[in-house]
């Protein structure tokens, strides 16, 4: 089918699913400390937190081999449930285990797995857009989706790549992060290195920083970087999308504090967070997921990096208006949305939190039904 996804509700007819494949490292440098930065409290990332490019690819955080089989496991469940749903899988070329580090002219990375489909690609309608990584090791990521993309293209979809950023040291505006630290034990990200090619401030931001609501795009701007990319999104879908920013919802990604589940329907991380929110969307109703508990994640050892907050679980991905898929191990979301008149497709997936990515990360739905981007900003 063609390329057509104008929000993350309506009938899902196609998706992409991330491949787990050889995932087998997190590369510990600049770009990932300060992505992951938010997560630190959560983990026990050692001092020193990173090393500049300069010394290579930075130190390895190695992820147990059992968490990685079980992860494929979960994810390969996830495609035979969405072919049960009747819904179209497509996968990105698995990442071969003989691929080392990629080059550039400013640095060199380690290569992770196409996982994490919504961060680096977004659809808007017909058209997809590549986005400009914020993490060095995912750079060349959305390489892997060459054949998927190339599909769509050949269909008649759209296809665009944002400017790919040189990413060195002083491409990423540190405010963020140097304002967060104030006061805290974190050691403050504060030993960026020359390189002949700095360019100031680049441009940089993920898919999924993005709230689609048909015609109208909620951005989360949280700094310099992300503020540049916003206003490329905003110059690129001008005639065609409304493009509002969200100052500092989140560091970055926004699909594990607010979600849309219908038109009108938000499910949302907290009052705090709903209280951000803009003005339109307080009108909307919204839906607070219970507290995340402890036993609702494995438990994990001293060396094991966590990647993300406990609220990773409402990152569901909607399948329909009235049916979601959630996680599994979230028994408590999901009786929650079954209260509030939802159909729950429970799916496994475990380890959420060392891969950075929940259902919704994982995924990036290409058609869904509908003809158009439409207002829903008056409900
Ligand atoms: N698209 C994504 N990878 N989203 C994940 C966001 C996770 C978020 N930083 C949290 O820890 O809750």
């Amino acid at each position: 089918m063609l390329l057509n996804s104008y929000d993350s509700w309506s009938p899902l007819r196609e998706v992409v699913l991330g491949s787990a494949d050889n995932y087998t490292s997190h590369a510990r440098e600049l770009s990932f400390d300060l992505f992951f930065h938010d997560e630190t409290p959560y983990s026990r990332i050692y001092y020193p937190r990173h090393v500049s490019p300069g010394a290579g690819t930075g130190r390895r955080s190695p992820i147990k081999q059992r968490y990685v089989e079980e992860l494929r496991e979960d994810v390969e469940q996830m495609a035979d449930t969405f072919a049960q749903l009747s819904i179209t899988v497509h996968r990105p070329l698995p990442l071969d285990a003989a691929t080392g580090e990629v080059h550039t002219p400013a640095f060199a990375a380690a290569v992770v797995p196409p996982l994490n489909i919504r961060d680096n690609s977004i659809v808007f309608g017909d058209e997809i857009i590549e986005t400009p990584p914020l993490v060095r090791s995912r750079y060349f990521e959305t390489q892997f989706l060459k054949p998927v993309y190339a599909e769509y293209f050949r269909r008649g979809g759209r296809w665009t790549v944002m400017p790919r950023p040189m990413m060195t040291d002083a491409s990423f505006d540190l405010s963020y992060v140097a304002e967060a630290d104030k006061g805290s034990l974190f050691e403050t990200i504060t030993d960026p290195r020359p390189s002949p090619y700095d360019t100031g401030f680049e441009m940089m931001i993920d898919g999924a920083q993005c709230l689609r609501l048909g015609r109208d795009v909620f951005v989360n701007v949280s700094n310099a970087n992300h503020a540049l990319g916003c206003d490329w999104l905003e110059r690129h879908l001008e005639g065609r999308f409304r493009v509002h920013r969200l100052h500092r919802l989140a560091d970055s990604h926004i699909d594990s504090t607010v979600l849309a589940l219908r038109p009108g329907l938000l499910l949302v991380r907290t009052p705090d967070v709903a209280e951000q929110l803009p003005k339109a969307l307080q009108r909307w109703d919204m839906i607070f997921p219970p507290e995340p508990e402890d036993n609702n994640f494995p438990d994990y050892d001293d060396g094991d990096l966590i990647l993300t907050s406990r609220y990773i679980d409402l990152n569901v991905l909607s399948v329909s208006p009235d049916t979601v898929m959630v996680n599994a191990a979230c028994p408590e979301l999901a009786r929650t949305l079954e209260g509030r008149g939802f159909t729950v497709v429970p799916v496994r997936h475990r380890h959420r939190r060392l891969f950075g990515g929940g259902l919704h990360c994982f995924t990036l739905d290409t058609v869904r039904e509908g003809s158009g981007p439409e207002d829903y900003l008056d409900y």
